[in-house]
């Protein structure tokens, strides 16, 4: 028998100390030892915090089963013993997560038990309690089983906390939150960077108040038949009011902008583009007829081909390992856990710099770290399903190559206000002609078009199959390239500065909507002229690229042209919060909700944009491709019969092969000559590159000179 590990040894005289008898620290400690492949700095951090963390959450689920099983509970540890591990447990939670999000705007208390099963080495599987936030006071209990290491072909790795595949009893509620639409940006491209956010907004209502924190419904998921009364997803988006500036410092790099985007000194760029004014039309973009039908490098060597392959575990904490511990067969540890809320621009800082010292491994405080990573790595990284349930696919991430792990950022299904955005979104607004009450069925299947498709130009944007026609599809493809803007008097975006120097408006992309039919129509939820509201379908993957783009997303299948992907989403800010923003951290480059700005009806207060740092959806991850992008963002109008808030869908262009990475351009202007504009040296590839065209330029001129 092989001796004693000393740090075993050490364990258990540290948990001596405090009480904790032996026979409780060991299958514990064990279990621990595997989730974090044997880190020990991460066992031993801050005095054994995660070992007491996990200790305690032990007994407090084995009492909480009896409990719940009418079993007599046996007598709880001395006082003595408890109340240190308490502190220890409690401060972690407090330094970070302990305030949720509630759509009723409140921190909530309230939490959703839900179970998970860890996945354990073996075959035993290791319920896992978790604590997440709920919309309002509801709690669903749901119950996940993580897949053993062993068993689930599907699993890269072992991920500590599995969330369970969708289904239709409901997702666990997550933090809520909305989404705006950005443009990436930042120096370098982080590959930590979050996201970009699309939505747009209507003619905002006169008597409506601009701050009002009225709550209104942004986007129905029909398709959760179940549906949770906690999820947030079929609750008013009314985020709770985190301070202002709540976005992660590298998040706040990567908002791609297509619609229309800020620059650092707030100048607006739409669809990427430099401001422009009325007269100067020499930055706009020369129309391209022929789309290139080039691919991006899309398959990274040795990646799963699908989240059904297993892959080599892209984290480092979170891989069993043999450990000298015991011969003991495995067993369930229950770990309690709280998911996080919004967190404060300080509380961003932290996570972020947690983050990033993981990755570096070169820290002056791993205690610090440690004691936080566990609770990160359970709530944020699970390697099997980024959006942790709250979407009807699972969308996995891998990373082959490095030990970076995706960036820390909330995974959010829909938009969601973040505090003063206005949606207005009512049923009683929805006149007979913003719906189709009379309808029943399928919509796209009648000979004649409905009133949502005389909305959208007189006829279904859809085919039967589920798809955009082409003939639509090609004319959104060919606004987007180019260009044609309208342009307000005043412009909400420079009146919002309030610097007291007004610059003319830049010039707000003229763009084609689809009009989709919502819930005060006749027909039901499988009509289909119902495909965004319908959310995520298709198989997708977070990886790493292998090009310096950082993280990005791809197809596991093969996708028809015009077929829907996902939506932008992410917070929904008022332009005047996107200042503030701005003010706070340097570098945001949000998405407008502008295709009601140059008819002068939205006032400053109320107009909208998207913003996917911090709280985003798989979206976040789609890179930037100059011009031959394989995805085309369109407006989509659900709820809201105006254009004032809508959504931001992601088609595809053209037919995209099972494992290309899905891009979109953000219409950046590489010839950007805002010094304030920090922009990333684009690695598209793309023989339409405008960043290489500039590069080609600037070195000509040099020679010249
Ligand atoms: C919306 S995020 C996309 C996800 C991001 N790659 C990540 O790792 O989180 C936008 C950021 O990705 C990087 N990026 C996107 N497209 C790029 C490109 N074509 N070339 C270089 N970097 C790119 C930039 O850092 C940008 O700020």
């Amino acid at each position: 028998m092989a001796p004693p590990n000393p740090k075993v040894k050490a364990a258990f005289r540290a948990m001596t100390n405090l009480g904790i008898h032996e026979s409780k620290v060991k299958p514990v400690l064990k279990k621990l030892i595997k989730l974090y492949e044997g880190n020990w700095e991460l066992i031993e951090a801050d005095n054994y915090t995660a070992l007491v963390d996990a200790i305690f959450d032990v007994e407090d689920n084995q009492q909480e089963d009896n409990q719940e099983g009418g079993v007599e509970v046996e007598a709880p540890a001395p006082v003595q013993e408890v109340r240190p591990l308490k502190r220890l447990r409690l401060r972690g939670q407090d330094s970070q997560f302990s305030r949720l999000p509630t759509s009723g705007g409140s921190p909530s208390s309230a939490v959703s038990p839900v179970k998970t099963h860890l996945p354990t080495s073996g075959s035993a599987v290791s319920p896992v309690k978790t604590h997440l936030p709920t919309s309002g006071s509801a709690v669903s209990p749901v119950k996940t089983h993580l897949p053993t290491s062993g068993g689930s072909p599907s699993s890269p790795a072992v991920s500590p906390v599995k969330s369970r595949p969708q289904t239709s009893g409901g997702s666990p509620t997550s933090p809520a939150v909305s989404p705006v639409k950005s443009r990436p940006q930042t120096s370098g491209g982080s590959p930590s960077s979050p996201a970009v956010s699309p939505v747009k907004s209507r003619p905002q209502t006169s008597g409506g108040s601009p701050t009002s924190p009225a709550v209104s419904p942004v986007k129905s998921r029909p398709q959760t038949s179940g549906g949770s009364p906690s999820s947030p997803a079929s609750s008013p988006l009314k985020s709770p009011k985190p301070r202002p500036g709540t976005v992660p410092e590298n998040g706040s790099e990567l908002q791609p902008q297509s619609p229309s985007v800020l620059s650092r000194r707030n100048a607006v760029v739409d669809k990427g583009k430099k401001p422009i004014s009325p007269l100067d039309t020499s930055r706009r973009r020369k129309s391209i007829s022929d789309r290139s039908p080039s691919k991006e490098q899309t398959v990274e060597p040795g990646t799963s081909p699908s989240p059904k392959i297993k892959t080599p575990h892209p984290y480092p904490f979170i891989i069993p390992k043999e450990e000298p511990v015991s011969d003991e067969a495995d067993y369930e540890v229950p770990i309690s856990m709280v998911f996080p809320e919004p967190l404060s621009a300080e509380e961003q800082d932290d996570n972020n710099a947690v983050a990033s010292q993981c990755r570096n491994r070169n820290v002056e405080d791993e205690a610090l770290v440690a004691s936080q990573v566990h609770v990160f790595v359970r709530s944020t990284c699970n390697p099997d399903d980024i959006t942790k349930g709250e979407e009807k696919v699972k969308i996995p991430w891998v990373n082959n190559s490095t030990n970076d792990i995706p960036p820390l950022f909330h995974y959010m299904p829909q938009n969601t206000v973040f505090q003063d955005a206005y949606l207005n979104i009512s049923l009683s607004r929805i006149g007979n002609k913003d719906c189709c009450s009379t309808c029943m069925g399928n919509c796209v299947l009648s000979s004649k078009p409905c009133s949502c498709a005389n909305k959208t130009g007189g006829d279904f944007a859809y085919t039967a199959q589920g798809v955009v026609k082409e003939e639509f599809l090609e004319e959104c493809i060919a606004n987007s390239r180019t260009q044609s803007f309208t342009y307000c008097k005043e412009c909400p975006l420079e009146t919002s500065k309030n610097d007291g120097c007004l610059e003319p408006c830049k010039g707000h992309l003229k763009r084609k909507f689809i009009k989709e039919c919502w819930s005060k129509c006749g027909c039901g939820n499988h009509c289909g002229n119902r495909i965004v509201q319908r959310g995520i379908t298709c198989n997708l993957q977070v990886f790493l690229t292998s090009d310096g783009k950082g993280w990005g997303l791809r197809t596991l299948e093969e996708l028809p042209k015009g077929a829907f992907v996902c939506e932008f989403v992410g917070e929904i800010l008022t332009v005047k919060e996107l200042h503030e923003r701005n003010k706070a951290r340097k570098y945001t480059l949000p998405i407008l909700l502008d295709a009601e700005w140059g008819s002068g009806v939205v006032k400053d207060n109320q107009a909208l944009c998207l913003y996917a740092a911090s709280y985003g959806n798989a979206a976040r991850f789609i890179n930037h491709r100059c011009l031959d992008a394989n995805l085309i963002e369109i407006p989509v109008e659900v709820e809201s019969p105006s254009h004032h808030y809508y959504h931001i869908a992601f088609f595809t262009s053209r037919k995209i092969e099972a494992q290309e990475e899905l891009t979109w351009d953000y219409g950046i202007d590489f010839d950007e000559d805002d010094q304030s504009l920090e922009l990333f040296k684009c690695k598209c590839g793309s023989r339409f590159c405008r960043n290489i065209k500039r590069t080609n330029r600037m070195v000509r001129s040099f020679t010249a000179a």
